[in-house]
C-alpha cells in the first residue's frame, strides 16, 4: 500500500491511517478527461482527444474499481483502441508492482516500470495521493490523464463513440438523474460499504457499515424483484458498478471482509441479476476470480496473516438466468 505526499514514497498507508477504526477513502489526484475533441470534461484540463491507439489503462483484475473500468472497454468495443496492462494481484508495501510470475499479468509494456507507484511519478514528480488502479495513461503527453474509476467510466461510455466506439448509451439522458441517485446510494453503502466493514479497526465501526451494508443488499433484492434493471428495462452504468462488488462478494467479502449475514446466493435477485450481468458478451473475460482472491487473501496480513487463499466457494456464474444477459437479445 503507498502513499505518495509530494512525491515521497510513504509505504503502509492503511495500517497507520485509521483514524477512530473507521477506513475513509480518499480524494484521487488526476482528474482530467478525454473528451471527442480535447475540449475541457467536467473536472480538470482539456488537451485529451478522443484517438485510437494513444491511451492506455493500468489495471489490476482484482480491484472493483478498476474492473467496471474494464466492463465499459469491452461493453463500447474499444479493446483494440485503448490498450491495458495487468499489474501483480498480490499488493505490498510499495503497492502495485508488475512482477509478471502470476498468470495473466503483463508487466508495464508502455513505461517500463516496476511499481505503478513511478507512473505516478511520471505524471507529477509531486503528487500527492494513493497510488492506485485504475489509471488511465496518455501516451503521446507521457501522463496520467485520470486515475477515478467513476470519472473513466463516464468517459469511456462516450468519449470514443466518434472514433468507432460500439453505440452503446449507459448514461441516457433521461435516465441520469435516476443513475445518479442510484450510484450515489450504491457507492456509500455497498462498493465502499465492504470495504467500510473489511478495513474497520474499531468493533462499533465494523458493525454499524456491516448493518447499513445488508439493509442495502435487502433494499437492491426488493427492487430487483420489481424491475428488471436498476433503472428499469435497460442496463446503464449503475448496473455495472453494482457488478464489480456482487460479483466478488462470495468469494472474499463474505468471509475475508466478514460480511457475512448473507451470501449474494441466498438473495434470489441479486444472484440472478448477477449472473445475467456476468453472461453479458465480453464481461466473464474481464472476470479473473484467480486474481480476485490472491490479491484480498494474500494483499492484507493484518486481516489473513497466512495469507491462505480461500479454494472456494463453488460459484457457478454460468448458470441459466431469468434476466435475459444485455446484448444477447436476438
Ligand atoms: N476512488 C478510486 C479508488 C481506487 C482504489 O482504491 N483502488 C485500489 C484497488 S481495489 C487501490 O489501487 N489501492 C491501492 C492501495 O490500497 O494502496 C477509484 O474508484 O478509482
Amino acid at each position: 500500500m503507498g502513499l505518495l505526499v509530494e512525491g515521497e514514497l510513504h509505504e503502509g498507508w492503511l495500517e497507520q491511517e485509521q483514524e477512530g477504526g473507521e477506513f475513509v477513502r480518499k480524494a484521487q489526484p488526476f482528474r482530467n478527461w478525454i473528451t471527442p475533441d480535447g475540449s475541457p470534461g467536467p473536472t480538470g484540463e482539456g488537451g485529451f482527444p478522443a484517438e485510437a491507439g494513444r491511451y492506455h489503462l493500468y489495471v489490476s483484475y482484482a480491484c472493483p474499481w478498476a474492473h467496471r473500468v474494464l466492463a465499459v472497454r469491452a461493453l463500447k468495443g474499444l479493446e483494440s483502441m485503448i490498450s491495458v496492462d495487468v499489474v501483480n494481484p498480490v499488493m505490498g508495501s510499495k503497492s502495485w508492482d508488475f512482477a509478471t510470475d502470476f498468470p495473466g499479468t503483463t508487466g508495464d509494456t508502455v513505461n517500463g516500470a516496476e511499481y505503478l507507484y513511478e507512473n505516478y511519478l511520471r505524471a507529477d514528480p509531486k503528487v500527492t495521493g494513493i497510488v492506485t488502479v485504475p489509471c488511465l495513461w496518455d501516451k503521446e503527453r507521457g501522463t496520467i490523464v485520470n486515475n477515478e474509476s467513476a470519472d473513466l467510466v463516464r468517459m469511456l461510455g462516450s468519449a470514443f463513440d466518434g472514433v468507432d466506439a460500439r453505440p452503446l448509451d449507459l448514461y441516457p439522458e433521461d435516465l441520469q438523474e435516476a443513475i445518479e441517485a442510484l450510484n450515489e446510494f450504491i457507492y456509500e453503502d455497498v462498493n465502499n460499504g465492504v470495504y467500510r466493514a473489511g478495513f474497520a479497526t474499531a468493533q462499533d465501526a465494523y458493525e454499524a457499515a456491516w448493518e447499513r451494508l445488508f439493509e442495502a443488499l435487502d433494499r437492491l433484492e426488493e427492487h430487483l424483484g420489481e424491475q428488471t434493471w436498476l433503472t428499469g428495462g435497460r442496463v446503464t452504468e449503475a448496473d455495472w458498478r453494482l457488478f464489480t462488488t456482487l460479483v466478488r462478494f462470495d468469494a472474499v467479502y463474505y468471509s475475508h471482509f466478514k460480511c457475512n449475514a448473507r451470501r449474494l446466493m441466498d438473495y434470489p435477485e441479486l444472484w440472478d441479476y448477477t449472473r445475467a450481468l456476468y453472461q453479458t458478451p465480453g464481461i466473464a473475460e474481464t472476470v479473473r476470480m484467480d486474481h480476485i482472491k490472491h490479491h484480498y487473501y494474500r494483499s492484507h496480513p493484518s486481516l489473513n496473516p497466512t495469507g491462505i487463499v480461500p479454494a472456494g466457494p463453488l460459484l457457478d456464474f454460468e448458470a441459466p438466468t431469468r434476466r435475459t444477459p444485455p446484448m444477447t437479445e436476438t
